[in-house]
């Protein structure tokens, strides 16, 4: 039985750091064994502009602990106002390596996303035209459409429809959380990756359901049934290169989970590696690790794989059910089962 495990050091192509105490406290979670992070924009007020990027990464690189070599890959929140011009120089200056779409009112800090497609056709284009990414929260907001359906129905009537208006569009889904999600991208050119989650390879919707409900599983978009958390471990496993690794480990307080309406997110950055390798190791897929963590996500983005590596040994690893923050406790993700492979 293998007892240690050497990869590339990992990166995490979606990740909330939040901003002030919070981002002090989550932070060092991260960067202790993520060697890149694409840094989700969805702060209050959002992060839109190339000055408000630099400014937040200045704030992330003060906020690092001593000695480490973290770098987050600034990403652009797009609303209907955002200036193509901007977003193209943020780009150009090496700052900005993607665009984030958010439905308006899809999921958290979404207000000043997008409603009206067509009011972002000009950015869509320039971004086409200089090859920089767009990051996809795909799950539509119309009330009427379930929210189990949510992403499935993104795809046909908002994702694949931009696609077909903006030729040369690199795109990347977001935390996917169907099979058919995994069915579309398949079917797709090398323009199109798909980051999937630690916790949507661990939990259905029965996780979150059954037996009492349990407000630090619910994330956005949702666990869905057992057959699409299946296509997402064949995904993630398969070493197929479009898949690959984002966390969306979305730290909230306690007092923002446990209450009459509980905030969507799962803070898993402590344990994703340990969980992991457990995932890849029961499909029998510990050798396809390293390209689902450390080696797609680079290549879809245009950048070298870390040079640096990191080491796991088949040991239980040891972390706080929750960490405390000034803003209060956030409890970290439990998979539900004991974990073996501890990062060194
Ligand atoms: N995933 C979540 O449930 N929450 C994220 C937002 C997001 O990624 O959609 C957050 O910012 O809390
Ligand atoms: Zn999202
Ligand atoms: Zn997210």
């Amino acid at each position: 039985m293998t007892q240690t495990l050497t990869l590339r050091r990992p990166d995490d192509w979606h990740l909330h750091l939040r901003d002030g105490a919070m981002l002090r406290a989550v932070l060092p979670q991260s960067a202790a064994h993520f060697g890149r992070a694409i840094i989700m924009p969805n702060l209050v007020p959002p992060v839109v502009t190339g000055a408000q990027a630099a400014a937040y990464r200045d704030r992330i690189l003060a906020a690092l602990p001593e000695g480490s070599e973290f770098t987050p890959l600034m990403t652009l929140y797009l609303t209907e106002d955002t200036d193509a011009e901007d977003v193209a120089a943020a780009h150009a200056s090496g700052l900005v390596h993607a665009v984030k779409l958010y439905p308006a009112g899809a999921t958290t800090n979404s207000a000043s996303g997008v409603a009206d497609f067509d009011r972002v056709r000009p950015v869509l284009d320039r971004m086409a035209r200089i090859g920089l990414p767009l990051c996809v929260h795909g799950e539509v907001t119309d009330p009427d459409i379930d929210i189990f359906d949510r992403e499935a129905v993104f795809i046909d009537r908002v994702l694949d429809p931009i696609r077909r208006a903006t030729p040369g569009l690199r795109v990347v889904m977001e935390h996917i959380t169907t099979r058919d999600a995994v069915d579309y991208a398949r079917a797709q050119g090398p323009d199109l990756g798909a980051t999937i989650t630690t916790h949507h390879l661990v939990i259905n919707r029965n996780h979150i359901l059954a037996g009492g409900i349990r407000p630090h599983y619910y994330c956005l978009p949702v666990a869905k049934r057992e057959e699409h958390r299946l296509a997402l471990r064949a995904a993630a496993t398969g070493g197929e290169p479009r898949f690959f690794l984002g966390t969306d480990s979305a730290p909230h307080t306690d007092a923002g989970k446990l209450q009459a309406c509980g905030c969507a997110g799962c803070f898993t950055a402590p344990n994703t590696l340990s969980i992991l390798a457990q995932v890849f190791e029961q499909d029998g897929a510990l050798d396809r690790l390293e390209g689902f963590a450390s080696l797609n996500g680079p290549a879809f983005y245009g950048l070298p794989p870390n040079d640096a590596t990191i080491t796991l040994h088949r040991e239980a690893p040891d972390y706080p059910a929750r960490i405390t923050t000034p803003d209060g406790p956030v409890t970290v993700f439990d998979p539900g089962f004991d974990l073996e492979w501890r990062v060194a």
